[in-house]
């Protein structure tokens, strides 16, 4: 696949290091104002630096855009005149709609917006797929790059942006909930680096619990609360500060705050 990658930062970065580790590409051109950033990508003779998107465009087929949601629309400007029949244009960008991306090169274009996460780097990303029309016909080689990097999952674009907090967002939220629980092993006495690798895993477990089982983690909690035990009074005393509404609570902040991200950012 001749990929390219517009606007290199973390989130394009995480997407390169998955597709060159999977080796799903043919070529790869990864694109920055300022390549100085990119050097890690240096070496490997099918991917190309650059801070020309009208050459990584002409030069791919799939292309994947992965800037902020301020500095698209003027990409889609400058790149419209030369996008042709064979390009797939992919977006990761949040809260930039399918009308919106149409009315800036055409309906007859493929469109799909992706929403992967940083977890794409190591080829474990959940990944949110929705399409224009003419997108449908091409939705098969998305969730084909996609479902290499990890699982995907196709919904209708009326649910992206909640995705963008489940998925996206979701990483940084069950980043803290590691942290957290890292501090609190090495309060019980584990020294700070066995006190992750403890948090690690054991989050790595339970997810795939419910991964392997497909069981509710309502069930698995019952499997572990021994009656009178340690668990629940601890699961007990979690919800009495509040554990679960503060999670709820935080993700329906971060979906409301999608409204205006656009307007915001420069
Ligand atoms: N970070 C994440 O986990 C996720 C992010 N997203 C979405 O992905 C997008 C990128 O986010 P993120 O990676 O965090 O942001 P970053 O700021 O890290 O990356 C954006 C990159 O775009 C580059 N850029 C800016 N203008 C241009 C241009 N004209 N041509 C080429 N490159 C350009 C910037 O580099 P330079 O200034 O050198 O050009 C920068 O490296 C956002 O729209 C975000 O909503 C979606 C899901 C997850
Ligand atoms: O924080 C953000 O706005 C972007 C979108 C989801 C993850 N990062």
């Amino acid at each position: 696949m001749k990929i390219a990658i517009i606007g290199t930062g973390n989130l394009g970065k995480s997407i390169a290091k998955g597709l060159i580790t999977n080796n799903a590409i043919t070529s790869l051109y990864l694109t920055k104002r300022n390549i100085e950033g990119l050097a890690e990508f240096e070496g490997y003779t099918n991917v190309h630096l650059t801070t020309d998107n009208l050459l990584a465009v002409q030069k791919s087929d799939i292309i994947i855009f992965a800037v902020q949601p301020a500095h698209f629309e003027g990409i889609l400007k400058m790149i419209k005149p030369y996008l042709t029949e064979k390009h797939v244009l992919i977006s990761t960008i949040t809260g930039f709609l399918i009308p919106q991306i149409e009315q800036e090169i055409g309906e007859d274009k493929f469109i799909i917006r992706a929403m992967p996460n940083t977890a794409i780097a190591v080829g474990k990303s959940m990944t949110c797929l929705c399409s224009n029309t003419q997108g449908e016909k091409r939705i098969q080689i998305a969730e084909a790059i996609f479902n290499r990097l990890g699982h995907s999952l196709s919904i209708p674009e009326s649910q992206m942006q909640a995705a963008t907090v489940v998925c996206a967002s979701g990483i940084a939220f069950w980043m803290r909930l590691i942290r957290a629980t890292t501090q609190a092993a090495i309060q019980l006495g584990f020294d700070a680096k066995e006190a992750q690798e403890l948090a690690m895993f054991t989050s790595e477990g339970a997810a795939n619990l419910l991964i392997t089982n497909g069981n509710h983690p309502e069930e698995e909690i019952d499997r572990v609360t021994t009656p009178k035990g340690c668990t629940i009074e601890g699961l007990n005393e979690m919800e009495h500060k509040g554990l679960s509404s503060s999670l709820i609570q935080g993700m329906v902040a971060s979906f409301n705050k999608i409204n205006n991200i656009k307007k915001e950012q420069i």
